[in-house]
């Protein structure tokens, strides 16, 4: 999705068309200060149409030319996002999807006709109809249409890795897919409606800028208007166009401009990382996130857990263990289940479907709350599952430790409450997330991983991985729980997960961020979707989140800044000629009070196209503490504001006096 933005002038001109589209008042509206300068620009037109002369004719062209340029930075931020719409639109396909009918049969029918809850067969070389989890098998999937990243990655039934994306491509294998969303709202509809801004919402903060820049607007609207009767006392009463130029110069219209094209940058950043965000409230919450709960199983570690090794206990043979091992498994459609059923073919020689008389055992499937798994057979109770939720003895419980200790999960198997043994499950954690942590605690952020293994493999897989603090043996309940005790103390909490058990948790979040790999659930909860399904990806998400909130900051601080100094640059020059003491402070030696009105106007309008890099690129962010940020940016941009129209409106001023009829 990495597409490099092309030359910039191009990119300018190219957007022209939409910028020229968005002067429709319903456009404007929308953005307070610009309306005022919209509205503006009209009344000036109508005095320059009325009676002409040069110096109305240009206010009027330069009034248009600063609307026209906010316009411009809209067009260019969301500009970005439609090539990249463009090129999802083309993963979208019109493929024929094999559904199964309720007589057991196969019907083929449009991909558009799919309704929730569908069952499609997709095989090697089909393009997956919609969005949905696999309910059967265990196919690899090319999801680069997607994610742009070609390495296939592997979706099975069962686990916290069933969910598949519309216009994906199944490689091997053959999956049964239950389709969760109505055609027109997959994911893949959902990303073009975001890179395009089509679903962008001012976020609070947004809002709550927009109403203090539409404050300052109605306080200058007024002290524009007080100037009035003081010009008229003192004999210099100032034209209506004089009165609009200077107006549309002390309102915050550099702000104004580009308040909308810093969030859809921000957007488009995101995007640009391969994370989909669903809220702009999440990007900015994610700028000050104090705490990162992680999800093990998935998240921090691949999440294929798989049977490696089976340790008998109190002298029962191994073939037995292997037997009740395979026989608890048998019907348990979770990876863990299936890989235990294959350990036991492999290595004993066991078979992989129920035969005979096992074929009337009753499931018991596995569950978060009770941590285990197995089968009623006559009357034989075979279970498996955590060491908690059984009584074991000594020899168990040293077992169980060793496992533990090396990271492993173990899955302890017993008949009738009798311990035969235990299972040794592996996983491997994700390489470089040491160093990613270290990262996140600079920071200031504080990493908790939860999960609902033990608290000694999660004290394990905790150390290796390199977060601050774990939580073991966390049902769901208790990962809401944990979330709203951070947020009670007043801290923002991330949390990324995969699994229908993270949903909830994902959902409390600030930010949700849910792998890319997980189940539909967790992307349904979270607010935003890793396609990378990197659980580090967060630091990333957090620097756009505070880059964001800092670029705002910024230009709001240089905006305002800018718009006082100007207010001292040409006062004193409109004033000149009425009261030559005043001339004194036209420090500028400003040509006339006209060439002073329209250089100021055209520094207001070119400020902004000067700016539209700097608030779609972002300002540099550098980890370091709030407080020296914030006194760099103050010096940066507010002396910067308060200095350059100073220099800008010299330099300009010294070209307008060469028109005749200002000059
Ligand atoms: N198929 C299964 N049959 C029996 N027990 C299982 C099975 N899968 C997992 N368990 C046991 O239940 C525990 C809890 O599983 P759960 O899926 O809630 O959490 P988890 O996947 O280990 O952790 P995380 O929340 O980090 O993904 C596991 O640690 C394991 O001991
Ligand atoms: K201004
Ligand atoms: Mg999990």
């Amino acid at each position: 999705m990495n597409a490099e933005s092309p030359q910039r002038t191009s990119v300018l001109i190219a957007s022209l068309p939409d910028a020229l589209r968005k002067l429709h008042p319903r456009d404007q509206v929308r953005n307070p200060v610009m309306f005022v300068v919209w509205v503006g620009s009209l009344l000036v037109t109508v005095f320059a149409i009325a009676d002409p002369d040069v110096f109305t004719a240009a206010v009027a062209a330069w009034l248009w030319a600063t609307v026209l340029f906010a316009n411009l930075a809209e067009a260019v931020a969301e500009g970005r996002g439609k090539a990249q719409a463009d090129s999802l639109r083309r993963t979208r396909n019109d493929a024929v999807a094999r559904r199964l009918t309720a007589a057991g049969g196969e019907e083929r029918v449009p991909g558009a006709e799919l309704r929730v809850g569908d069952l499609v067969v997709v095989e090697a070389g089909e393009v997956v109809p919609g969005d949905g989890d696999v309910v059967e098998g265990i196919a690899t999937v090319d999801e680069s249409a997607i994610t742009g990243e070609s390495a296939p990655v592997v979706r099975e039934s069962g686990g916290d890795r069933s969910a598949v994306t519309g216009g994906t491509t199944v490689l091997s294998d053959r999956i049964v897919v239950r389709v969760t969303t109505k055609p027109g709202e997959t994911f893949v509809d959902r990303m073009i409606a975001l890179v395009e801004g089509a679903r962008r919402q001012k976020t609070p903060n947004e809002v709550a800028l927009t109403i203090l820049l539409s404050t300052l607007t109605i306080i200058f609207l007024l002290a524009v208007v007080a100037l009035q009767p003081f010009a008229v006392y003192s004999g210099g009463e100032q034209s209506v166009i004089v009165l609009t130029a200077l107006l549309v110069c002390l309102i915050p219209t550099t702000i104004g401009a580009l308040l909308s094209a810093i969030g859809i940058a921000g957007m488009d950043r995101l995007v640009r990382r391969n994370v989909l965000a669903t809220s702009g409230r999440a990007v900015e919450a994610a700028g000050d996130i104090d705490t990162l709960l992680l999800d093990k199983t998935g998240t921090i570690t691949w999440g294929n857990r798989r049977a490696t090794e089976l340790i008998p206990v109190d002298g029962v043979d191994e073939r037995t263990l292997a037997e009740a091992a395979r026989l608890s498994s048998l019907a348990d459609g979770t990876p863990e289940g299936r890989s235990v059923v294959e350990l036991c073919v492999e290595r004993y020689g066991l078979s992989t479907e129920a035969t005979g008389h096992e074929k009337t055992g009753e499931f018991v499937p596995f569950s978060a709350q009770t941590r285990m798994s197995g089968i009623d057979l006559g009357d034989r109770r075979v279970r498996k599952g955590a060491a908690s939720a059984f009584g074991i003895g000594d020899e168990t419980r040293r077992i169980v430790a060793g496992i533990s200790q090396d990271g492993g999960t173990p899955l302890v198997v017993a008949e009738n409450d009798v311990v035969l043994g235990v299972i040794r499950l592996s996983d491997v954690v994700k390489p470089g997330l040491r160093e990613r942590f270290a990262e996140l605690r600079a920071m200031g952020i504080r990493t908790v991983m939860v999960t609902g293994d033990n608290p000694l493999t999660a004290k394990a897989i905790a150390a290796e991985a390199g977060v601050d603090d774990f939580l073991a043996e966390a049902k769901p309940e208790d990962k809401i729980a944990l979330i709203r005790r951070e947020q009670e103390g007043g801290r923002l909490v991330a949390m990324t997960g995969d699994g229908t058990n993270d949903a909830p948790a994902l959902a409390q979040a600030d930010v949700g961020v849910a792998m890319n790999s997980g189940t539909s659930a967790a992307k349904e909860a979270g607010n935003m979707v890793d396609l990378d399904s990197d659980p580090t990806k967060l630091i990333e998400i957090v620097e756009i989140g505070k880059q964001l909130l800092i670029t705002r900051g910024a230009l709001t601080t240089f905006s305002v800044a800018n718009d006082l100094a100007k207010y001292f640059a040409i006062l004193p020059a409109m004033f000149a000629a009425i009261h030559p003491q005043l001339g004194r402070l036209n420090v500028m030696q400003l040509a006339t009070p006209q060439s002073a009105i329209l250089s100021a106007v055209v520094f207001n309008a070119l400020v902004i196209v000067v700016l539209i890099p700097l608030a779609l690129r972002g300002v540099r962010y550098r980890p370091s503490g709030a407080s020296a940020l914030l006194r760099r940016n103050l010096l940066v941009y507010g002396l910067g504001g308060v200095v350059t129209p100073f220099a800008g409106i010299w330099l300009i001023d010294l070209l307008v006096r060469l028109i005749p009829g200002i000059g």
